[in-house]
């Protein structure tokens, strides 16, 4: 199976070849030129099969330049027991008579980013190997919280790679940035960056798109790679979960083979439900994908209304991770979705870049409205879900979670529809005590760390060891930068002129 940008569909390149790149040369986004299918009969043999070999099916359709065997071996790996405790690796927990919970954060660092940021070193440096690579992969990662740990997590002391990240300064939870900032290993680098998480991001693609600190890091043995989700490695394993959470409600018995389900995701760089979206275009029987965002409505407005407009005031919210305003993976499914018409795609990317905004033609439009249904919860309707969530079924809720509950509450109310619903529960509560505890009730006091242990004394449960033993840890970067020396503090890190 080929792979092609989204802004040159004759530029084509293998699956390992797409993993190692991260971005395309000329800005564009890569993604398989054609989708594989899955048959009823396929799922219900996958409702047999544990996490691992459901991924490893997933993924082997996709990842056609690796064997299953290959594969099977590093999704083992990934998802060891010591590595996502729970015996099922993404459990599925009913709410009530339509909702369930998809839980997505029981890996090493309490957020669904484990899912591919455990895998992605293993396909990373199968790639390399597959393609005569003998060089040292840089990866440069922006997050607004979740990705950088997990990348971080992922790839410390992997040899062959090096890994550099930037967030937000004030634009993560405190627990999220000790998470980064007290990560060990010999190859990590962490920078704070000014401004926001876009001015990261379009920090981390200018370096990628910048020819000449490309040579001057090829002549001194380095290779630039990305760990979000623009890298097509990233999205693949999103995809298994949700492949997943329907064997589940198959087993639990809340759906029969065959009946579709809604899929409700929390994102802002589009990346997790673009993975949903892959997996209906495979075949797996979905109805709605509902599109939940923060504050931070941008997705929202474009759904509902054609125009994807930047142009806003940036939030700083209680579910960080989804503060974003430009949303990176639109652009693959306006690609698809246009019928891979690239030169279009190339002028609306354009557009976003000169002026902050675009408007899809009515064709389009309707085409996304027939997929996705959208809306928005800001952080009084997210607190009040947290509590009203916990009241009434005892489930404990994380921000990003609850606003995605939220939209789904406001959706079925709005349309009656009674389709079996599946809410990505993206992160542990405990990452963000400090909003969680509030919304139940409780008066906060102390500092992150009394935060997490009041949470855990309010509501019975035991908070995750990795992120309790960050208090004793040696916060190791504290390095500011301005977006615009990004490239000059990756330089300096490298000792690249
Ligand atoms: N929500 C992300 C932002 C980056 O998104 P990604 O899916 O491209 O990695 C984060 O937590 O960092």
């Amino acid at each position: 199976m080929d792979y092609i940008s989204t802004r040159d569909k004759n530029l084509k390149i293998s699956s390992s070849q797409a993993i190692v790149a991260g971005l395309s040369k000329d800005g564009g986004l890569f993604l398989p030129e054609t989708i594989p299918s899955f048959s009823l009969a396929e799922i219900q043999a996958m409702a047999k099969m544990d996490y691992i070999g459901r991924a490893a099916q997933v993924l082997s359709a996709f990842l056609t330049d690796f064997t299953k065997e290959e594969l099977t071996e590093y999704i083992s790996q990934a998802y060891r027991r010591e590595k996502f405790p729970p015996k099922e690796v993404a459990p599925v927990i009913s709410l009530d008579a339509q909702a369930n919970i998809l839980e997505l954060f029981h890996g090493p660092t309490c957020a669904f980013k484990d899912f591919a940021l455990q895998l992605l070193p293993y396909l990373l440096t199968a790639s390399l190997k597959k393609n005569g690579v003998n060089k040292t992969v840089v990866i440069l990662v922006a997050t607004s919280g979740d990705t950088g740990k997990a990348a971080l997590e992922g790839f410390a002391d992997v040899p062959g790679t090096k890994i550099c990240v930037f967030y937000p300064e004030g634009g993560t939870s405190n627990i999220q940035r000790l998470q980064m900032t007290t990560q060990t290993g010999e190859n990590v680098m962490v920078f704070a960056a000014k401004g926001n998480f876009d001015d990261a991001q379009n920090g981390v693609k200018r370096i990628f798109t910048d020819k000449e600190f490309a040579k001057a890091l090829d002549e001194k043995g380095f290779l630039l790679s990305s760990a979000n989700s623009i890298n097509w490695g990233r999205l693949a394993p999103q995809i298994a979960y949700y492949f997943s959470a329907y064997c589940e409600m198959l087993l639990a018995g809340r759906i029969a083979l065959g009946d579709k389900i809604n899929i409700v995701v929390p994102t802002g760089n589009f990346g997790n439900i673009l993975a949903a979206y892959f997996a209906k275009r495979c075949g797996l029987p979905v109805n709605m994908l509902v599109c939940a965002s923060n504050r931070n409505n941008v997705l929202t407005d474009f759904i509902t209304t054609g125009t994807y407009d930047k142009n806003r005031d940036f939030y700083l919210t209680s579910s960080p991770s989804m503060d974003i305003l430009i949303s990176s993976n639109l652009e693959r499914l306006l690609f698809m979705l246009s019928g891979q018409e690239d030169e279009k795609i190339r002028e609306l990317m354009n557009q976003l870049v000169s002026c902050g905004r675009y408007t899809v033609d009515d064709l389009l439009r309707e085409k996304i409205k027939a997929e996705f249904a959208c809306g928005c919860a800001d952080d009084g309707k997210t607190f009040e879900t947290i509590g009203e969530v916990y009241k009434k079924t005892g489930y404990l809720c994380d921000t990003h979670t609850a606003v995605a509950v939220r939209v789904y509450e406001e959706y079925r109310a709005a349309t009656g529809d009674k389709t079996p619903t599946v809410i990505a529960s993206t992160a542990s509560p405990f990452k963000f005590a400090g909003s969680v505890l509030p919304a139940l009730g409780e008066k906060p006091q102390g500092d992150d760390f009394d935060l997490l242990w009041a949470l855990a004394e309010k509501t019975q449960r035991t908070p995750p060891p990795a992120l309790t033993e960050l208090k004793n840890k040696q916060e190791r970067f504290t390095a500011v930068v301005e977006p615009k020396k990004m490239k000059d503090a990756v330089a300096g890190w490298l000792d690249v002129k």
